[in-house]
C-alpha cells in the first residue's frame, strides 16, 4: 500500500549542533536503508523548507507508523499522511 507522507522537520533552536548533527547522519542512513529496501519509494526535498515529500510502500497504516516511528528524527517531525489508490488514468502499471 502506498502513502503519500510529507515531513516537516522542527529542530529545537537550542539543540546543540553535534547532536543535531548525528541526528541526520542517523536519519540518513536509516532512510537510505528503507530506500534499498524498497519501502521509501520516493523522497524529495520541498524547495526552501526544511521539509520532505515522500512516497512509502508498506502493507499498510500500522506498518507506517511502526516505520515513521523508529526515524531518529521522529520525535522532531510534523508528519502528514495520505493514503494513495492507482489512478484510473495512470499508465504506470507499478501504481498499487
Ligand atoms: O531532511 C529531511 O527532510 C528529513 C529527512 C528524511 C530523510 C533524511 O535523511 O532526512
Amino acid at each position: 500500500m502506498l502513502f503519500h507522507v510529507q515531513m516537516t522537520v522542527r529542530l529545537p533552536h537550542d539543540m546543540p549542533a553535534a547532536q543535531a548533527d548525528a541526528l541526520k547522519a542517523r536519519e540518513k542512513e536509516m532512510a537510505q536503508a528503507l530506500q534499498r529496501a524498497g519501502t521509501w519509494r520516493h523522497l524529495w526535498r520541498i524547495a526552501g523548507r526544511y521539509a520532505n515529500v515522500s512516497v512509502f510502500d508498506v502493507p499498510g497504516p500500522a506498518e507506517l507508523h511502526d516505520t515513521l516511528s523508529r526515524l531518529p528524527l521522529f520525535p522532531y517531525m510534523d508528519i502528514e499522511v495520505q493514503a494513495l489508490c492507482r489512478h484510473a488514468s495512470s499508465v504506470h502499471d507499478d501504481d498499487r
